[in-house]
């Protein structure tokens, strides 16, 4: 049964429907990416995703180890709890926090004694701080972010506050993470490591990814599935050599020069 399901979903802002009648799934370990041109609904798409805003209409469940459940009507925070994380295509870091800092606060809202015992395996009567301590440095080892982790955020280059960013994310011990658009901005070394984290993602971390991206090479490489939006439509969905010959596809996106 698939993670995620995703069934005739739709938004509409006035006249405009940003997303129409979309149907998907994201099964349990999968590397899923969205793409399509600009304008194409598929920020939107994540922002229903994620509890952000609400669909006009149509169904997003989960399934969950007690069954399966809807996830509309919830907020973002509840979504989150339910082991939903993302990123935003405009990197939304505390600028003025440390890195260190930023990885605790997102960390909070899942201070309890289940959470930190299951991410770390570690006995009940481990202090809670020291759970937390651990498992924050525990994520900046495997980000890489151990030489800067007390530097603020904001002072950073591009490609590490992005790195922080999904750490952040990370940290939260989702089963699903979505990435918006992870590699804009990005030079060509940033976006070869970032390709190596988002493997990491699913080998260590064992993580669901949902990515959206305009960087063809990253998405032809990473992805398993790929979903292509149009004007709010699914106009194809398939494996990355299936997409890149779908001619509707081509007509519609890849074919049109692609912008990264
Ligand atoms: N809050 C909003 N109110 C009105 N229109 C909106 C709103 N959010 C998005 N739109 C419109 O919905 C459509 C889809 O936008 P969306 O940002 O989801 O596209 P996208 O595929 O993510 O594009 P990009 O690749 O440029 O990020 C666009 O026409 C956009 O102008």
């Amino acid at each position: 049964m698939a993670l995620l399901t995703v069934t005739n979903l739709s938004k509409k802002f006035g006249g405009l429907a940003a997303v129409a009648d979309v149907n998907m799934h994201v099964e349990d370990g999968e590397l899923v990416a969205l793409i399509g041109p600009n304008g194409a609904g598929k920020t939107t798409l994540f922002n229903m995703l994620t509890g952000v805003i609400p669909p006009t209409s149509g169904k997003i469940t989960l399934t969950t180890a007690t069954g399966t459940i809807s996830l509309l009507g919830r907020k973002p925070y509840q979504v989150a709890k339910l082991g939903l994380a993302r990123t935003f295509q405009n990197i939304r870091l505390f600028a003025n926090l440390s890195v260190r800092d930023n990885l605790l606060a997102a960390m909070t809202h899942r201070y309890t004694e289940n959470f930190f015992a299951e991410v770390l395996r570690l006995p009940a009567y481990y202090h809670k701080e020291a759970k937390v301590l651990a498992w924050t440095n525990a994520l900046l080892r495997e980000f890489d972010l151990v030489d800067v982790a007390d530097y603020d955020a904001g002072n950073l280059p591009y490609g590490t506050q992005r790195r922080v960013e999904i750490a952040r994310a990370t940290a939260t011990a989702p089963r699903i993470i979505f990435l918006d658009e992870p590699a804009a901005g990005m030079n060509p070394e940033e976006t070869a490591a970032l390709m190596k984290l988002i493997e990491k993602l699913r080998t260590d971390f064992q993580l669901t990814v949902v990515l959206i991206e305009h960087d063809m090479g990253l998405v032809m490489n990473l992805a398993e599935r790929i979903y292509v939006l149009n004007q709010g439509k699914l106009i194809a969905d398939g494996t990355p050599a299936q997409i890149q010959q779908n001619q509707a596809v081509i007509d519609a996106y890849l074919g049109g020069g692609v912008h990264a």
